[in-house]
């Protein structure tokens, strides 16, 4: 049997040599900072200590409702300073993957977006167009005039290429019929994440890979999902700060997305935070296949 996560919380000498073996640490949002709008108390201090250690910061979030900048604009309202460049979004991953490495020939490389104004705004910052997202034609009840367009697809964009699936608090009949009908005449099938819950609010709600399960009911296909655990996001982040893996420690609330995407990026260590969605029952059961290097009850226990 394989040993458990090194439990820190409480352990001083535990968490110094924790910190000590990292140069960098990947941050979760969702569930680790803040569940929905209420920051964890001493978040921001924990953060603090870190980086007066000169330990390098980057937040990876698989919630694609904001772009980078409008994480950095919450990051600065809950009292934790950061630049954008150290912000690593689903939305701003996928926008990168279409744009720089799916690349699909113009014209028919248009997105069809199931989503909120962040997947928008990082598209837009990739030069790809899109239809669908936050536009309120697409907010009402399907009529008969749309079962006509939609069948013989006078109502669809002949360009679009790509149905792009994320977190959206507005999905409904008619949004999930134009990306049927997308899906079945052809586009490419990408989620920016596939998270089944949001934490917020100390319970949960929805999340993104829930928005999605709809087209993957209708359509029998998988998603190709462009957040954690994706290793592309990975590698992308590898590629903008060059760091050494081996002194790279992921931290999250979740063992599908947060701590596989630690373990399959073969970085030095994960760190599961109980204050999310995981609880540490999943790793103790039987045949559990993610399991955390360490774990701590809440990230301020970091501070010993
Ligand atoms: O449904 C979602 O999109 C996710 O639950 C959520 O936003 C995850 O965010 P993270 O925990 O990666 O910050
Ligand atoms: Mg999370």
């Amino acid at each position: 049997m394989a040993p458990g996560p090194k439990h820190l919380t409480g352990d001083q000498a535990g968490i110094s040599d924790f910190i000590n073996k990292f140069d960098i640490f990947l941050f979760d949002c969702d569930g680790v900072l803040w569940t929905g709008d209420h920051l964890f108390s001493g978040t921001v201090e924990t953060l603090e200590l870190l980086r007066a250690k000169g330990k390098k910061i980057v937040f990876v979030t698989n919630n694609s409702t904001k772009s980078r900048s409008d994480y950095q604009k919450k990051l600065t309202s809950m009292g934790i300073p950061s630049n954008v460049d150290e912000i690593f979004a689903s939305a701003y991953s996928s926008a990168i993957y279409i744009a720089r490495i799916l690349k699909l020939p113009a014209p028919k490389n248009k997105v069809y977006v199931l989503g909120e104004s962040g997947i928008e705004t990082e598209l837009k910052s990739e030069g790809v167009e899109f239809v669908g997202g936050t536009d309120p034609a697409f907010r009402r009840d399907i009529t008969p005039e749309d079962y006509t367009g939609l069948a013989d697809g006078s109502l669809l964009d002949e360009n679009v290429g790509i149905v792009l699936a994320g977190l959206d608090f507005h999905v409904n009949y008619l949004k999930l019929s134009h990306a049927y009908q997308y899906l079945a005449r052809g586009a490419k099938f990408l989620a920016t994440n596939t998270d089944s819950t949001l934490p917020s609010n100390h319970t949960f709600f929805p999340g993104a890979g829930s928005i999605s399960i709809p087209l993957i009911n209708m359509t029998g296909q998988q998603p190709i999902a462009l957040g954690k655990p994706s290793q592309a996001m990975m590698d992308s982040i590898e590629g903008k700060f060059q760091f050494d893996r081996k002194t790279a420690c992921m931290v999250g609330d979740r063992l599908d997305t947060d701590i596989k995407f630690g373990l399959e990026g073969k970085l030095g260590g994960t760190l599961a935070v109980l204050t999310g969605v995981s609880k540490k029952e999943e790793w103790e059961a039987e045949g559990a296949e993610v399991i955390p290097h360490y774990y701590v009850d809440k990230l301020s226990d970091l501070r010993g």
